[in-house]
């Protein structure tokens, strides 16, 4: 028997006790010890070992916003989360460098995050583009991301599903309606979540989900296929990811704590889920490529638009506008499960922050009458009573007023809480000498909502993006809400044109009235600020 073996057969309950205490008290020592002597002390609330100062079942959102309202008048502070420590900057003067790089800062702050915990375990930290942390692979699927999402954002064929979809939920609703179903409340979130997952789903793959049909068949009740039910379980995943992405980065040593375990499991099983399904689609969509490019008269003009298709035929023959100033080791076509990360990205980036955003417009537009008035003043003068037509382009460019009451609430309050950045190299920000690899977040209330840049800012007024505003010579655009810089969200337009979409094809033909006028937005207590349900009485408007 080996003397250490011996040591641990000897070890009594008690000692293990008080040999952990020491561990903790070592730990705790340590923690406050690095906590009094960091570089640049800065104001913040005094952190709690481990914990570091959030309430994990509270909306985070708010609880960092109540923080800048104490500690960020000068545009920076610090505060923990697990453990370590987050420069905090609500002044878009300190963000520049990560709002508007130059070609230097890009390299310094091109990084998200230091390491991805999970994804790392999982290969897919030199994959795709949100959780991508290989310089190279990231830029070159970006660029191609950039091309084939640029195609689908503002195209006809996007604008006639919209219309379509639309004229599908808006029959579930009237006859929802019509049957009394729940005295005429409905859950404006869950049905907007669906509608735009299955909106995505075609625009990503070619390939349609059911999600608002299965919503609608639950409500009433009726016999559900198969088919349809794996559309619903699918956005529930599709949530459960976004509302526990923490758990990706809970630290190797801790993942397999009893408690943590079950998290930790159950949170790689739902990424699991989620990719599988998109590499059957990749398979498909693969296989009816080949079949079609294989006849003598194939153009490539009979191939489809969606996301997908482009990313298969990238850096082939068949792309139309080959790549440039990459790494020209990596032109190759991509292989599947290079896809499936950037298509899981899309579609786990893509439904709950569209559905929150444009579930926080709603909330914000019947709290204002006069903005409600506005609105419907300006539908009427595109749409005259033709209100049955399908919505166009050219509509949508004349809808000026719906677009600023999207961008005011984005800038009172975003689905985004933090935007996260690193430093590659040593570097100053805001007066202070930061050494590399410091963790910076950019507050987005904090500078959106920021008095030094936004004339009343706690006040909801749309026409304020009518002027010029001040943070237009600051960083170039009206609202930090999708990002930053060299990785700002590339889904922009896109969420941008749904949204106005979904205004415009809402309030032609219904109205809206909130169940509970006194209640808060229901949000979930995550990094990011997800809406959990609205409950309105959506009743159709006389014809
Ligand atoms: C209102 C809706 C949305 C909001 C508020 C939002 C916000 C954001 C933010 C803040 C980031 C990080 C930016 C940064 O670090 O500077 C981001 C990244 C990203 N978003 Fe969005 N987003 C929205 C909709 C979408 C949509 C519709 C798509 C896809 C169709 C999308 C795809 C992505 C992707 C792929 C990234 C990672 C980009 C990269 O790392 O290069 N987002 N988004």
């Amino acid at each position: 028997m080996t003397l250490l073996s011996k040591i641990f057969i000897d070890i009594k309950p008690d000692n293990v006790f008080n040999f952990l205490m020491i561990i903790l008290c070592f730990y705790i020592f340590h923690f406050y010890y690095k906590y009094f002597t960091r570089v640049n002390p800065l104001p913040g609330p005094i952190p709690i070992p481990l914990i570091g100062i959030f309430m994990v079942n509270k909306d985070i959102d708010d609880q960092i916003n109540k923080l800048t309202k104490i500690y960020g008048y000068d545009g920076i502070f610090e505060f923990y989360i697990a453990g370590k420590r987050q420069i905090v900057i609500t002044k878009a003067e300190y963000a520049k460098k990560f709002l508007t790089p130059s070609a230097k800062d890009c390299k310094i702050y091109w990084k998200r995050f230091p390491k991805v915990g999970l994804f790392e375990d999982l290969g897919t930290h030199q994959r795709g583009l949100a959780f991508n942390v290989n310089f190279n692979n990231w830029k070159l699927n970006r660029q191609i991301y950039i091309q084939s999402i640029e195609k689908i954002s503002n195209s006809n064929e996007t604008i006639k599903l919209l219309n379509e979809l639309f004229e599908e939920l808006s029959s579930y609703w009237i006859d929802l309606n019509q049957n009394n179903y729940n005295s005429g409340i409905i859950d404006l979130t869950a049905w907007t979540k669906r509608f735009l997952n299955d909106l995505m789903f075609v625009l990503s793959t070619g390939k349609r989900s059911f999600a608002i049909n299965y919503y609608y068949h639950k409500l009433k009740n009726d016999k559900i296929t198969q088919k349809i039910m794996d559309s619903e379980h699918y956005i529930e995943c599709l949530t459960y990811f976004l509302v526990n992405i923490s758990i990706a980065f809970i630290p190797k040593i801790l993942r397999r704590f009893p408690l943590i375990r079950y998290h930790v499991d159950k949170f790689i099983d739902v990424r699991n889920f989620l990719f599988e399904r998109i590499l059957e689609s990749i398979r498909e969509r693969r296989e009816e490529i080949e079949k079609i490019s294989s006849s003598n008269s194939f153009d490539v003009k009979q191939l489809k638009e969606d996301l997908l298709t482009s990313f298969i035929i990238a850096n082939t023959p068949y792309e139309s506008h080959p790549q440039k100033s990459v790494d020209s080791s990596l032109l190759r076509a991509f292989n599947d499960d290079e896809i499936g990360s950037i298509l899981f990205d899309t579609l786990t980036g893509s439904t709950d922050s569209v559905t929150s955003a444009f579930s926080f417009v709603l909330y914000d537009i019947a709290h204002h009458p006069d903005v409600k008035k506005k609105l419907l003043d300006e539908i009427n003068s595109v749409f005259k009573d033709d209100l049955y037509r399908q919505i166009t382009l050219d509509d949508l460019e004349k809808l000026k007023y719906c677009e600023a009451i999207i961008l005011e609430t984005l800038r009172i309050r975003s689905p985004t809480t933090i935007i996260t950045r690193y430093n590659k190299e040593p570097d100053e920000i805001a007066g202070y000498k930061w050494p590399s690899n410091t963790s910076f977040v950019m507050h987005v209330r904090g500078i959106n909502n920021n008095p030094l840049y936004w004339e009343d800012p706690d006040k909801f007024m749309p026409e304020r993006f009518f002027k010029p505003q001040k943070t237009d010579k600051l960083y170039g655009f009206l609202s930090t809400s999708f990002g930053a810089g060299l990785r700002n969200c590339p889904g922009r337009k896109i969420a941008m044109t749904e949204m106005k979409m979904l205004l415009a094809l809402i309030y032609r033909r219904f109205d809206i009235e909130l169940a509970d006028m006194k209640a808060p937005l229901d949000i979930s207590p995550s990094v990011m600020a997800i809406c959990k349900k609205l409950e309105a009485r959506i009743i159709p408007n006389p014809i």
